[in-house]
């Protein structure tokens, strides 16, 4: 994690986690501009008690109106765009410089009170590090920028003196320093957190020695969603089963490890050859895997498996001062939903697969079979 910004240094991490938060964001913001609307309205009857109703209270009374304005459009920004993180993150920093810049203005306009607005400033600087859910480094940009502001106004414009202002510039940049660490700490338990759940589900889905999906995750949702993603659209979708040959022999004279050792080498490949998030490589059994590709044809299933058994083929596996020669075999079954009268259901994908990979055993094994299911 960046310690200053307190985000994943890998930007794929993070921008995991803010989808994963985005929706708790998105409804703290909401709340967050709602009650920056009613307190800036709300404070327009003290404009009009300090300075009656005079062409200068109707001017800070507009100028509240066009922060209001500007916190309940991004409201409906977020209704609009619920899914656009960098929507959110727009419409958060927008509202947050014009919330600054019109507290700025009403606190230059009702100079005399600069002490009272000194309260209303550290309150400010707490609600944009803790309050209103932003990027860290952008709510520490916003809250520094407006408290030089503010103590450049005070000195300016107001009436204090030299100690007083000083004081009052202490008070305020130590208001910074812990509303920087608290929302520091609110950021790292969270990614800790994140960090924790996606360990744990990892752990859950993942075989601990290749880190393929294991079967549980199969049959709990792989296979179902991508059946039902390829006949909703009407796409092909292609399994391949594979086995290693003789793998028996290859535990008996290499021991458990070079037996081990050929496994993460062969889940190594498939997960090299295959496409990153769109196919799955699953250990099905001890040496069985399968591989779901979606939007595959036979065609490509079949290049896929050759090329998968003549890199396992001509490369042996380097186990300590020795290589281990080892092949496989393999079964590729393919459907088509484009075609109207599809109905295989996922039981008969993997069956075919199967029966297919044992055809491929059968006929001498380091070899590939494969069938189109009607
Ligand atoms: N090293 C290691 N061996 C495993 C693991 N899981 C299963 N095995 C071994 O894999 C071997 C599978 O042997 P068989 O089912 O007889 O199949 P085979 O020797 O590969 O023969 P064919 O599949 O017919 O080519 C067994 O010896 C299992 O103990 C594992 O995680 N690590």
């Amino acid at each position: 994690m960046a310690p200053l910004r307190s985000e994943f240094r890998n930007a794929d991490a993070e921008r995991r986690f803010q989808l994963h938060h985005l929706a708790d964001t998105q409804a703290q913001l909401r709340i967050a501009f709602l009650f920056c609307s009613v307190f800036y309205l709300g404070f327009a009857v003290t404009d009009v008690m300090w300075m009656g109703y005079t062409a200068h209270s109707a001017l800070l009374v507009g100028a509240r109106l066009l922060v209001v304005i500007i916190a309940l459009t991004s409201l409906l920004l977020l209704r609009r765009f619920p899914r656009s993180l960098a929507m959110t993150r727009i419409v958060a920093t927008v509202t947050e410089v014009a919330a600054c810049a019109g507290f700025l203005l009403i606190a230059a306009w009702r100079s005399s009170e600069f002490s009272l607005h000194a309260i209303s400033m550290a309150i400010l600087i707490v609600v944009l590090y803790i309050y209103i859910p932003n990027r860290l480094m952008y709510a520490l940009a916003v809250a520094v920028t407006a408290t030089i502001g503010f103590v450049l106004l005070a000195r300016l414009l107001g009436s204090m003196r030299e100690v007083e202002l000083a004081t009052m510039a202490t008070l305020l940049v130590l208001a910074n320093v812990f509303g920087y660490v608290a929302a520091r700490r609110y950021q790292v338990l969270w990614r800790d957190e994140f960090r924790a759940q996606t360990v744990l589900k990892n752990l859950s889905v993942r075989d601990p020695l290749t880190g393929c999906y294991n079967r549980r995750h199969l049959h709990e949702q792989l296979l179902e969603t991508e059946l039902s993603r390829a006949q909703r659209y009407r796409l092909s979708l292609t399994v391949i089963m594979c086995d290693l040959d003789h793998f028996k022999n290859v535990n008996d004279s290499f021991g458990h490890d070079g037996g081990d050792a050929v496994l993460l080498a062969f889940a190594g490949l498939m997960q090299a050859m295959t496409r990153d998030s769109i196919d799955s490589v699953v250990r099905y059994g001890g040496e069985e895997f399968l591989l779901i590709l979606p939007e595959t044809d036979l065609r490509g299933g079949v290049q896929l498996a050759e090329r998968l058994r003549q890199a396992l083929a001509s490369n042996p596996v380097p186990h300590g001062e020795r290589m281990i020669r080892a092949t496989a075999s393999f079964g590729v079954a393919s459907i088509d939903f484009a075609e109207p009268e599809s109905l295989t259901a996922q039981q008969t994908m993997i069956a075919t697969a199967d029966k297919l990979l044992y055809a491929a055993k059968e006929g001498g094994r380091n070899q590939v079979c494969a069938l189109q299911l009607p």
